[in-house]
């Protein structure tokens, strides 16, 4: 049968969100492996969830007190069921009680009903309706269902609301694209205080020299500070996954450099593609100093925007001939210049380019040593001769 939600517990939202079925999970009234302390009990005042691990439900079968919510490894649910720890993130991401916070994947909603204890809002992105279900149950009835908002939805997919902070233990294989899209939003957030893969944290956070420096954390950089808080054992989740987690805190830049992120994006992949060879020697190859000039002729033609519309299509239509640059380019000699005239021209234009590294002191220069304030240096010195990246 179906029952309708009471709207004070959740307000669904906008284009991705749709009401569900709060009969579909069957949810029991103990933590079987949340693990939580009696202060969290006492002071959550909440139905607790538990849940199963795929091979646990086919097990549990018997046990006819077995709750199920089947964990799915594809959606990144892992719970997060250490009490300390999720006590300890909350306190690290300095929750106001002021605050209105973006929690990304609730999952069974452990650090929901935490954040729910610190800040004056809760909004929680949730892309699994068991999960909502689940969430809403342990609220229900309380005073924080009136300041718990669930929005069913791939984060990925939805418009951000505006909220102070943001804290989550996300599905790590977003972990990219969704720093990007907080970092995009607007107004400005104060900070985010994610749960990452440990690897990915430490990608994130090391700096210019360090062994992980990649371009990630130039990307982040431009536009944020990152901050590791601290790392969490494979063992504070359920279902154990395979590595380890570090919590860290993404602070957006009041006033981040006024670059075209598109261009810097493309900008930062070419130069990442051998991040260890110098920049000489990425910049001379024949596909980038081939890519480069036709870019730099789009623009030129965008430049005059009322010059001959053919000669426009043809460039546009060998650049789309040559594709994107990507991490794997290896194949850097299978470009053949068609006359006499065009290797001129290639020839010219590849020693422009050198010439900007060299006066710029970039030629012997390897990305993985160089700063945000460095590469900005070096994309306004293309940008002052007419090359583009985008
Ligand atoms: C690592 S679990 C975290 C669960 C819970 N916050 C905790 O700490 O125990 C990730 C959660 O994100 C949800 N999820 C996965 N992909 C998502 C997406 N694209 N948008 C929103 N939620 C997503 C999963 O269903 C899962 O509940």
């Amino acid at each position: 049968m179906r029952r309708v939600l009471p709207s004070l517990c959740i307000t669904l939202q906008s284009h991705s969100a749709r009401l569900i079925n709060s009969s579909a999970v069957t949810c029991k009234t103990h933590y079987a492996a949340t693990k939580p302390s009696s202060d969290f009990k006492k002071r959550s005042r909440s139905k607790p969830v538990s849940f199963t691990e795929p091979d646990d439900a086919k097990k549990g079968e018997e046990k006819e007190e077995a709750p199920r919510i089947e964990l799915h490894k594809s959606r990144g649910q892992h719970i997060l069921t250490n009490p300390r720890v999720l006590k300890s993130i909350v306190d690290k991401a300095g929750v106001r009680e002021t605050d209105t916070v973006l929690e990304i994947g609730p999952g069974t909603g452990n650090l929901t009903l935490e954040l729910l204890q610190a800040a004056r809002r809760v909004i929680a992105v949730e892309i699994d309706p068991r999960m909502i279900e689940a969430v809403h149950k342990r609220v229900q009835g309380t005073e924080m269902a009136q300041r718990l908002e669930l929005v069913r939805g791939d984060i990925l997919r939805t418009d951000l609301p505006s909220f102070d902070i943001c804290v989550a233990n996300i599905p790590y294989q977003i972990s990219s694209p969704l720093i990007f899209k907080l970092l995009s939003t607007m107004p400005k957030f104060r900070n985010a205080t994610l749960m990452l893969q440990k690897e990915f944290g430490r990608r994130l956070v090391a700096k210019p020299g360090d062994s992980l420096f990649n371009r990630l954390a130039v990307n982040v950089d431009l536009l944020a500070s990152a901050k590791l808080l601290m790392d969490v054992s494979k063992r504070d989740f359920t279902p154990c996954p395979k590595v380890d987690s570090s919590v860290v805190r993404i602070e957006p830049r009041a006033w981040p450099p006024p670059v075209d992120l598109s261009e810097w994006n493309r900008f930062t992949l070419m130069c990442f593609t051998r991040k260890n060879k110098t920049l000489g020697a990425i910049f001379r190859q024949k596909k980038t100093v081939f890519c480069l000039m036709k870019k730099a002729e789009l623009w030129h033609e965008k430049q005059k925007l009322k010059g001959s519309h053919d000669n426009l299509e043809k460039i546009v239509s060998d650049l789309s001939l040559l594709g994107e640059l990507d991490d794997d380019t290896t194949d850097t000699e299978d470009i053949d210049v068609e006359s006499d005239r065009d290797n001129e021209k290639f020839v010219c234009f590849k020693e422009k380019i050198v010439n900007i590294l060299k006066s710029g002191g970039y030629e012997d220069k390897r990305s993985s040593k160089l700063s945000v304030k460095e590469f900005l240096r070096l994309i306004s010195l293309f940008n002052k001769e007419g090359i583009h990246f985008s």
